[in-house]
C-alpha cells in the first residue's frame, strides 16, 4: 500500500485550472521531493492532501484510506502549518499542546521537551511564539508536524529562511525520521537539498507533472549528449579531436569537450593515444537537477 495515491486529480478556482489531471504515487518510507517553479500548483496540491482545500476531480488516498475520510487517519499524518500562522501569544509548550489536543492526540511535557530538542529548540518551552526568529518559527512549525510521531509528514519548504546550520541539522532530522521507516512529502525551492535527500522527485508545471523519478533517473532521460572533462599533456587542440568530440572551453591542462554518447569516450582515448596524448583523467560530468529544472 502505497503512501500518498493521487489518481487524475484536478483543481480549479473559477474558470482557472491550477492542477490538471495529476497522477502521483508516493511509496512508504521515502522523502519525495515536489518541485515547480512559484505559482505551479504546489500549495494547492498540498492544501488538497491535508484537506484544506477540496478537489474539483480525481481521487486521493492517503496511507491506503481515501481522502474523503481524512478524519479517521489525521494522526497518522503530520503537516507544517505556514510560519505565518501561529499562535504568537502562545509559549512553545502550550502551543505544541494546543496544536496536538486538535489532532486528538495527548502530549506530555517531557514529549514535547523531546520534539523541542529534535528541532534544535531545547530550553524554549515557556518562550512565546511571538519573540521566536524567522527559524525559530519554522523549527516549532516542523515540531508541530512530529507531534504524534506520525507515519506521513507534508512539509513545504522545511529549510526556507534558515541559516546553513540549522537548514543541516532539519536535513539530518529529517534522514533520522526516514530511517525510522516515515514518509516525507517535501516541496523545496533548494535543488542541491532535494538532490542530497529525496528518493524520488516530481517536477509540476503549469499544474501538470512534468518530470517523475529518481534524480539519476531524470539526468538520465535528459542526456542527450554526454560532456566530459579531460586533463592531458599536451593540452588539447582542436587538430587532436575526431569529428564527433566537440571542444566547449579549456582551463590549463583541463579541456572540456561535448560527445554523442558515452561509447565515444574509450575510442577518444585511443585516438589521443595514437597521437601520443597522455591522458591524466576523465570525468564525465551529469545534468545538475537544477539544469534540469530549469530546462522544464
Ligand atoms: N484561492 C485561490 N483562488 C484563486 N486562485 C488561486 C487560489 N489559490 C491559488 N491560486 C492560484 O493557483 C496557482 C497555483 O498556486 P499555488 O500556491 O498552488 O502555487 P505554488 O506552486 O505553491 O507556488 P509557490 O512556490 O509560489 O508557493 C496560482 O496561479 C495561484 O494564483
Amino acid at each position: 500500500m502505497s503512501a500518498i495515491e493521487v489518481i487524475g486529480l484536478k483543481k480549479s478556482f473559477g474558470a482557472k485550472e491550477v492542477l490538471r489531471e495529476v497522477n502521483l504515487t508516493v511509496e512508504r518510507g521515502e522523502i519525495f521531493g515536489f518541485l515547480g517553479r512559484n505559482g505551479a500548483g504546489k500549495s494547492t496540491f498540498i492544501q488538497i492532501m491535508t484537506g484544506i482545500t477540496q478537489a474539483t476531480g480525481g481521487t486521493v488516498a492517503l496511507l491506503g484510506e481515501p481522502a474523503d475520510r481524512l478524519d479517521a487517519i489525521k494522526q497518522r499524518i503530520g503537516v507544517m502549518p505556514d510560519t505565518s500562522n501561529l499562535y504568537h501569544d502562545m509559549t512553545a509548550r502550550a502551543f505544541l499542546n494546543y496544536m496536538a489536543g486538535l489532532s486528538g492526540v495527548r502530549i506530555t511535557k517531557q514529549e514535547i521537551g523531546r520534539l523541542l530538542e529534535q528541532v534544535g529548540l531545547s530550553g524554549t518551552e515557556r518562550q512565546k511564539i511571538g519573540s521566536f526568529s524567522f527559524g525559530m518559527k519554522k523549527k516549532i512549525s516542523i515540531a508541530q508536524a512530529l507531534t504524534g510521531n506520525p507515519e506521513l509528514l507534508f512539509l513545504d519548504e522545511p529549510t526556507s529562511g534558515l541559516d546553513p546550520e540549522s537548514a543541516i541539522e532539519i536535513q539530518r532530522l529529517l534522514l533520522a525520521l526516514k530511517a525510522d521507516g516515515k514518509t516525507i512529502f517535501l516541496t523545496s525551492h533548494n535543488l542541491n537539498e532535494i538532490e542530497k535527500m529525496c528518493d524520488r522527485v516530481a517536477i509540476m508545471a503549469e499544474g501538470r507533472i512534468v518530470r517523475f523519478g529518481t534524480v539519476a533517473s531524470l539526468q538520465e532521460a535528459m542526456r542527450q549528449e554526454i560532456q566530459i572533462r579531460i586533463r592531458t599533456a599536451p593540452r588539447l587542440e582542436t587538430s587532436h579531436l575526431p569529428a564527433y568530440a566537440r571542444l566547449l572551453s579549456q582551463a590549463g591542462d583541463c579541456t572540456r569537450l561535448d560527445l554523442s554518447m558515452e561509447e565515444d569516450i574509450p575510442e577518444l582515448l585511443v585516438t589521443l593515444a595514437k597521437q601520443d596524448v597522455k591522458v591524466y583523467e576523465v570525468q564525465i560530468e551529469r545534468q545538475s537537477l537544477e539544469e534540469i529544472f530549469l530546462a522544464v
